[in-house]
């Protein structure tokens, strides 16, 4: 490796001094030697050579060099017992060469090649597939007895390796924290998604949908014009997150926060390339990538956003004198409180539980989860509905058994009642689920039906490709919502259905999630008629984090 690195950069340099003309010139004296175009075309030649030898070199034998130190390293590292795995679990990774082999195909994944290239490996070896990738074993769990046995053990709740990844973004909040830390701060937080904590952010959800609805009518000028919805959804979706669970304005949808919603994209696609790229593994080599250098150039965006959400709402708390008032008073610390207030509570009360450093931790990752997830669903939801005329009269027709022609907010009572626009988004959730993938690492074995896996192996659950199982939903690509309303599914639906996932580690914001998406939704169905100008052949999706969208249909709004 070291040889290669030496002649490469023994190339490099004698390319840098190349002359044209004059033998001697280096590249800045060219440029200032304006007047001397006489080109000396053997040197050009040999220099064209040289180009060519050195990017066989950057091309072909750096990544060989790369892949066989991978092959060292991946074999110190990883003790011999758990390579046995593969002699009696389905492996694609059975022999050295197939390993290396199977590394490299992965590394060269692109993103929206992901999804696909694992389908194909779950249909054609099983709903259990075990394969070494980077010096790690991993298991693919695709079957729904297995996936209960995972999920409902209280044993297996340590996140995988790969979520180490964010930690420079989201540090040890609630989503990437193990042990006593995640206990403590899930029982803490479990409170603010109480349902009588949701009924109190209905005023402010019905508010910033009715926003949604006149931005949508207005961009597409009532029908007259083709829009991308995407970035309407997100900055209703940061906003409503930012006012109810912050409880703090940010008015991302009068254009305050842009920069913030691209910094994420951003950063989600950086931590994907790592995870598959496995040189990227390396904390300095990271650095030094491009895809680093772009990832923390995101993060300073990010937490310069979290900090202004926690300093904008100490000030409001400070202006309004209820920080006092709240550690005082014994009422207060009885009543239901939004998030922040929640936290900032205890680090007043009890400062010895809580630092400034675990609050930004927390805020980075509510705002985070509490946003992009709800925002793909909901683009979906519109996108699917606009395409589905018959769907989307059904779903109105409910909404007018609701309200019939009030323009009232919607209650929770209402909201309860919206079963069938309940079935579209649980469908909708199932074709594209906006958390596509969760993995587990395993502190101690784990009994599958068939197979035992040993410590150390990673997990990994596409819930993407579990919904599309033929045998839990037949035509598993149509969307049908009427599946979710027929009794005799429920069973099967159990862990055949995860887009929250399930089990002690589930989604903690999935009420809340559910009822925001509602409220939106059903706002925009009481005010307008949806249009998607395309099919589903021209909806491109990617794997990352969150699903992200390649390719989607412009859509138009009529008013009602
Ligand atoms: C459609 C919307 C949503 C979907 C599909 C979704 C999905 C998920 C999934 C699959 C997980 C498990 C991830 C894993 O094991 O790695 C998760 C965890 C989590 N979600 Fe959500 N989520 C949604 C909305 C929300 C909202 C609105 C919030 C907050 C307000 C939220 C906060 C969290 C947090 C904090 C965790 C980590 C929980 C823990 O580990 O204890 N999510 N979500």
């Amino acid at each position: 490796m070291i040889v290669i690195h030496a002649l490469a950069f023994y190339r490099a340099r004698r390319l840098s001094s190349f002359t044209i003309g004059s033998p001697e010139a280096s590249f800045t004296e060219i440029a200032t030697q304006s007047d001397r175009y006489t080109i000396n075309f053997e040197r050009l030649t040999s220099t064209i050579r040289e180009m060519i030898e050195f990017n066989i070199y950057s091309a072909v034998l750096m990544p060989l060099a790369g892949l066989i130190l991978y092959a060292v390293w991946s074999r110190l590292r990883m003790p011999l017992e758990y390579r046995q795995i593969s002699s009696h679990v389905p492996s694609v990774t059975k022999t050295f060469w197939s390993e290396m082999l199977f590394s490299w195909k992965v590394a060269m994944l692109k993103p929206k090649d992901i999804l696909p290239f694992l389908t194909d490996l779950i249909r054609t070896i099983g709903p259990v597939v075990h394969f070494n990738l980077s010096g790690r074993s991993y298991v693919l769990l695709n079957d729904p007895d297995d996936l209960k046995i995972l999920l409902s053990s209280a044993q297996h709740i340590k996140k995988g390796p790969e979520y180490d990844m964010l930690k420079p973004w989201l540090n040890e909040g609630l989503l990437l924290s193990s042990g006593k830390k995640w206990q403590n701060r899930r029982k803490l937080l479990t409170n603010t998604f109480h349902f009588k904590t949701l009924d109190m952010y209905n005023p402010s959800l019905n508010r910033h949908s009715r926003i949604l609805i006149d931005k949508l009518l207005n961009a597409s000028a009532n029908g007259d014009r083709e829009i991308s919805i995407p970035e309407y959804i997100t900055l209703c979706s940061l906003d409503m997150i930012c006012e109810t669970i912050m409880g703090t304005e940010m008015n991302a949808q009068e254009g305050k926060s842009t920069q913030y919603v691209h910094s994420i994209k951003s950063a989600c696609k950086s931590v994907i390339e790592r995870i598959f790229k496995f040189w990227l593994w390396n904390d300095l080599v990271y650095k030094m990538s491009e895809s680093g250098q772009s990832f923390f150039k995101s993060i300073k965006v990010l937490h310069a956003f979290t900090d202004n959400v926690i300093k904008s709402k100490r000030a409001s708390l400070k202006n309004s004198g209820i920080e006092k008032m709240q550690s005082d008073s014994k009422f207060e610390k009885t009543k239901k409180k939004s998030f922040l207030d929640l936290l900032l509570n205890v680090l007043n009360d009890t400062p010895d539980q809580m630092t400034d450093k675990d609050i930004r931790e927390e805020v980075d990752t509510f705002l985070f989860e509490g946003h992009d997830t709800t925002s793909i669903a909901m683009t979906m939801i519109l996108v699917l509905l606009g395409m589905h005329s018959d769907i989307q009269e059904q779903a109105r027709d409910e909404m007018r058994s609701i309200f019939e022609y009030s323009d009232r907010d919607a209650t929770m009572e209402d909201l309860n009642a919206m079963k069938y626009l309940e079935a579209v988004i649980k469908e909708s959730l199932r074709v594209y689920p906006s958390v596509p993938a969760f993995t587990r690492e395993l502190e101690k074995p784990l009994q599958l039906k068939n197979y035992i896996i040993p410590p150390l192996t990673t997990i990994t659950v596409y819930p993407f490709i579990l919904h599309r199982n033929e045998d839990i939903y037949p035509n598993p690509e149509e969307f049908i919502p009427e599946r979710f309303l027929e009794e005799k599914n429920r069973a099967n639906f159990l862990f055949g259905y995860l887009p929250f996932s399930a089990g002690a580690r589930n989604c903690i914001g999935q009420k809340y999630a559910m009822y925001q998406m509602k409220i939106v939704v059903s706002t925009i169905l009481r005010n307008a008629k949806i249009e998607t100008l395309g099919c589903k052949e021209d909806i491109q999706i990617s794997s990352q984090l969150i699903i992200r969208i390649e390719s989607l249909p412009k859509m138009k709004f009529y008013k009602l």
